[in-house]
């Protein structure tokens, strides 16, 4: 009895294989080898388009300005230098002493003047990248000044410089003057690309950069009419946009040249004293006339038969002040329906700035970066800052440089005039000023723009971007895996022999 059931629960096993497919081992074998096959392909495909560990390019940039020499490093991902990758600052280097043009005397020691800071880009950039980094010097307003003085010095001093500069292991593109307008120019890409406005197609930001021996603005004005003044246009097309760009550099108007025009001014007829309201009362310092006058943005004024020194004494007194660095300009004559000074075409201001270099470093100190805060308030307290007296100013800010210290009440007379009354920022425009100093990480300045035109790494064109980001193709892929599997089971299930129908075979 039990014999025959078992025979018998033998039997149905067999008639259930034979009714249902799914049972026979050539089925079981073509499902696991499809369930493999499709998690083979998945798993291929998250591999394959796996972000490999990125790797970096380098560039250098040395900013050789009129007042001090600094080194950017720049890094980019190295599978993306066609354009689409992001440059970043990885590390900057100030310096230490003056800027290259203070070495006409001692040419080779502008040289040796990089050489701390080249050794420390040595050590910062990864030593297989060192011979594919370029590596650029640009010289600003002070070699300007110098090869205006004096072409013989400068060519000397660019000479040391490059036999200094070519003694590491980097891949050295050579040591140029930038013209104002390049560094113009430049600082406005610097900023509107760390902004990402221009691979975007927004609307750009102006920049004003304000240095030692001269200052730039840069700005895309609305309705431009280039050939109004043709020198201070440039244009670009970048990502598949067109800008026209005003630009223009005002040499000897950097902030330590228009401390020299200021005191010039004051010491019209060689007096052995002056009373100068841009400084803190109590200042006092003995200056040397001949140094006061070592420069071509004053040389012509120097007076007949001054005596070696002059006292300076300070006064602190911001409105006189204002009046004193007003007398830097000349606002008599434009020959174009518009001028900002000195005869200079400006069209009217337009869209959002962003002011660095000594706009910062002296709004900063001054605590006058926020530009919500109405004009009057601005000049209010930045009277107060002058009047403090001296000693005062030394003993609340023993960390900070005494020069730097004592010629912020000046620096900041003269910010605001050369905004207001120079460019003709109004009440309600000034707060479309940020005072900025980095941007994502980056300084803003003119080096990185540089560095970005002369590697060509911004195009022309707007690349082409891949057509889907990673996760998009990896999930795309997983789906249409499991598409062909559920169709697959489907095809299994409607095409199996209907076994049931058929006469069983025992
Ligand atoms: N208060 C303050 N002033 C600074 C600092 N660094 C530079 N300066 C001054 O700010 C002014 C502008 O400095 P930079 O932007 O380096 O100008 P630069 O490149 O030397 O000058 P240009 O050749 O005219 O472009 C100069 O008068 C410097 O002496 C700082 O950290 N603090």
């Amino acid at each position: 009895m039990s014999a025959q059931r078992a025979a018998g629960s033998l039997t149905d096993c067999r008639e259930m294989k034979e009714k249902n497919p799914w049972h026979t081992p050539v089925t079981i074998s073509i499902t696991v080898i499809g369930v493999i096959a499709i998690v083979a392909l998945v798993t291929v495909a998250v591999l394959q388009n796996k972000p490999v560990p990125q790797k970096y390019k380098y560039g250098i940039v040395l900013d050789a300005g009129s007042s001090h020499t600094a080194l950017y490093i720049y890094k980019w991902p190295a599978e993306k230098d066609n354009n689409t990758g992001r440059v970043e600052q990885e590390h900057s280097c100030k310096v230490k002493g003056k800027g290259i043009s203070s070495y006409a005397e001692t040419p080779w020691q502008a040289g040796e003047s990089l050489t701390e800071c080249m050794e420390d880009a040595v050590k910062q950039v990864p030593t297989k990248r060192h011979f594919e980094t370029p590596l650029y010097l640009g010289a600003t307003a002070g070699m300007r000044l110098l090869h205006m003085e004096n072409s013989v010095a400068s060519d000397k001093v660019f000479q040391a410089v490059e036999k200094s500069l070519q003694k590491f292991p980097f891949s050295y593109q050579g040591a140029r003057m930038l013209s104002g307008q390049e560094e113009g120019a430049f600082g406005w890409v610097t900023v509107n690309y760390l902004d990402d406005r221009l691979k975007q197609g927004l609307e750009t930001t102006g920049a004003l950069d304000l240095g030692g021996a001269s200052t730039q603005i840069s700005f895309v004005p609305k309705n431009y009419i280039i050939s109004e003044s043709p020198s201070n246009s440039v244009t670009f097309r970048l990502y598949g946009n067109d800008y026209n760009l005003y630009t223009h550099s005002f040499l000897c108007y950097g902030k330590d040249q228009v401390l020299r025009l200021a005191l010039a001014h004051q010491t019209k007829s060689g007096p052995g004293e002056i009373a100068d309201p841009c400084f803190h009362p109590g200042y006092s310092e003995s200056k040397n006339y001949s140094v006061l006058y070592d420069s071509p943005c004053v040389s012509d004024r120097k007076p007949q038969g001054a005596p070696v020194t002059f006292h300076h004494k300070g006064e602190g007194n911001f409105q006189q002040c204002q009046e004193v660095v007003k007398n830097v300009f000349n606002f008599t004559s434009c020959k174009y329906s518009r001028c900002s000074f000195n005869g200079v075409f400006q069209p009217p201001l337009h869209g959002q700035f962003g002011a660095f270099s000594a706009y910062y470093y002296v709004m900063d100190f001054l605590n006058l970066t926020d530009t919500s805060v109405p004009l009057t308030t601005v000049k209010d307290k930045l009277a107060k800052h002058c009047a403090t007296p001296w000693n005062q100013i030394i003993q609340q800010h023993p960390e900070i440089h005494v020069k730097y210290l004592a010629e912020y009440c000046f620096s900041g007379a003269y910010i605001l005039t050369l905004l207001t009354e120079g460019y003709n920022f109004t009440s309600e425009s000034y707060s479309s000023i940020k005072f900025i100093k980095k941007i994502k990480g980056s300084d803003a300045g003119w080096t990185l723009g540089y560095m970005l035109n002369l590697t060509n790494m911004i195009p022309a064109e707007a690349p082409d971007s891949p057509p889907l980001p990673h996760a998009g193709y990896v999930s795309i892929v997983t789906v249409i895996a499991l598409l062909i599997f559920t169709l697959f089971i489907i095809f299994l299930c409607r095409f199996r022999p209907s076994s049931s129908k058929q006469p069983q075979i025992v």
